[in-house]
């Protein structure tokens, strides 16, 4: 880890154009960031490039080992391109992944990503998360103006509505505080300080266990592989040369006993028997090796609570259901949005003008985070088995829809990959599959019983899309230029 000496004063030329030398104490930071996971590390070098003075707050600095955040999309490369934080992805032996195979009751469907006019560079990747966290930690670091310490945030520091900062505990056991004009809170799934600053509505549809298989090759290279699995989605991916990750889906948020092996005979004889036969052997091996990891699949809505000093960011502000690997693309997409509102401001001394110019952060972020989460929602209840036949009808339609290749492929995989952040364009895609579903049930004979089949998919489509827009909210994920902030200019620099 290349963290700073303390006390060591090194020079870099404030927003202002002053030169300014780092000091230990941080008492004139300009913002605090509370935690440098893939949100966190990746703001710190932002905002440190631009000229900010940065303080951030990591529980834990040393390399995470976690089954999150592995599969980094297209669009999650490009934001990274944008950020200059590419090389992060340099050697830690990330995979490049051109798109994903779907298995389906042992047929399967290679889509690739619509990478043809992007550089030849441009992909997704997948890799060991926290040798990518570690990357961009290391990078922060080595700005002059990025200060990066060991500590846990216990609270914020309120005063009537307006944050000045954070306490926080050292490493060594001090409780400290730590002063800034803006807090910007990235302390991820589990966040305990999100709170006061959105209204978290925190769904937990099913949990991943996650295993890594050891030497096997997976049916189609470099893609992420899905499984449409009994009750749920399976997926394979590499995360280095020689390793492959598999996440179980299990619905619901009570999972089989992993101490008294209950878990590992469910994979056994539920899981296995489904896995594709090129992995089958080394899943098995992998269950036998016994270490089984398993994660809440979480998803919340970003229903923020505009309050001075202080923005959330990252998976502590918004989550989706992680069957699609959108998580680090939205966050990514969402640092290049507020890199870019930040950047007529010298400094964020006037709170109340930059809070009220920061709610436009909300609008501008809704076409790249609310397609990437209605997505992952919408996916991931039809790839779910059902006892309805309907509903079965519909994920049959959706598997043999991007089979016919095409637009019904290229269109779905660009949403996706984040290449194509069109709430619109999900929309059509998917009740383009629902039509699609019925035609074929009223195809050549429409019996009265294959027409009520009809009629319940495409109900029961409607039932899955439409909950899913009214939480991310219709008029800012289709009409975000009809709110005023959309349109809100920076504060005058006399008010900062
Ligand atoms: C099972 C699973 C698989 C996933 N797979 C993918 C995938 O393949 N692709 C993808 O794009 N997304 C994926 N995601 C989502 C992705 O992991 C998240 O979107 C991403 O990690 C969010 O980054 P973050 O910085 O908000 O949170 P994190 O990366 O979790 O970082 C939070 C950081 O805050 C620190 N912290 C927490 N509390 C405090 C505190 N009080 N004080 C100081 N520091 C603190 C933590 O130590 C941590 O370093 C997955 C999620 C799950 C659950």
């Amino acid at each position: 880890m290349h963290s700073k000496k303390a006390g060591k004063n090194r020079s870099y030329l404030t927003r202002g154009g002053e030169l300014r030398s780092t000091r230990g104490s941080g008492d004139d930071d300009d913002v605090i960031i509370v935690g440098a996971g893939v949100a966190g590390a990746a703001l710190a070098y932002t905002l440190g490039k631009e000229g900010y003075k940065v303080r951030v707050i990591e529980r834990d600095l040393t390399e995470p080992d976690r089954i999150v955040g592995e599969l980094l999309q297209p669009g999650g490369y490009l934001n990274l391109i944008e950020l200059g934080l590419e090389d992060c992805l340099e050697e830690i032996d990330a995979q490049r992944i051109f798109g994903y195979a779907l298995f389906k009751d042992g047929k399967s469907t290679k889509l690739s990503y619509p990478l043809e006019k992007f550089h030849s560079d441009v992909s997704g990747r997948s890799f060991h998360n926290g040798r990518f966290i570690q990357r961009m930690r290391e990078k922060a670091a080595t700005l002059p103006n990025v200060k990066l310490e060991q500590g846990t945030v216990t609270s914020l520091l309120e005063d009537e509505g307006t944050i000045g900062g954070v306490q926080h505990k050292t490493k060594s056991g001090e409780v400290v505080k730590a002063f800034a004009p803006l807090t910007i809170v990235c302390d991820g799934c589990f966040s305990n300080l999100r709170r006061s600053l959105c209204r978290p509505q925190v769904d937990v549809p099913s949990c991943f266990v996650g295993l890594v298989l050891e030497n096997c090759e997976l049916p189609y290279p470099n893609h992420g592989h899905v499984i449409l699995a009994d009750p749920s989605p399976i997926l394979f991916y590499p995360i280095s040369s020689t390793e492959v990750r598999c996440l179980v889906d299990i619905p619901g948020k009570k999972l089989p006993s992993l101490a008294n092996g209950e878990m590992a005979k469910y994979l056994k004889t539920i899981v296995a028997p489904q896995v594709p036969p090129e992995v089958h052997d080394a899943f098995v091996n992998a269950i036998e090796k016994g270490n089984i990891r398993t994660m809440p699949n979480r998803s919340m809505p970003a229903a923020p609570v505009p309050t001075r000093g202080a923005l959330l960011m990252g998976d502590a502000f918004n989550m989706r259901h992680p069957l699609t690997g959108g998580g680090m693309t939205v966050a990514l997409s969402d640092i290049v949005v507020l890199r870019d509102l930040l950047k007529p401001l010298i400094n964020f001394t006037d709170k109340d003008s930059v809070s009220k110019y920061l709610e436009s952060f909300y609008t501008l972020r809704k076409p790249v985070a609310s397609t990437i989460n209605t997505l992952a929602g919408a996916l991931y209840k039809v790839f779910c088995a059902s006892p309805d036949e309907a509903m079965m009808a519909m994920r049959e339609a959706c598997f043999d829809y991007v089979s016919l290749g095409g637009a019904c492929s290229t269109g779905p995989v660009a949403l996706l990959a984040g290449l194509n952040p069109s709430p619109l364009c999900l929309v059509l895609h998917f009740f383009a599959v629902a039509i699609y579903g019925v035609g074929r049930l009223l195809v050549p004979l429409p019996s009265p019983k294959r027409v009520w089949i009809g009629v319940r998919l495409l109900m029961g489509a409607s039932g899955i899309i439409f909950p899913i827009i009214k939480a991310e909210g219709l008029r800012q994920m289709f009409f975000p230029a009809s709110f005023p902030s959309y349109h809100r200019a920076p504060p005058k620099k006399g008010s900062q």
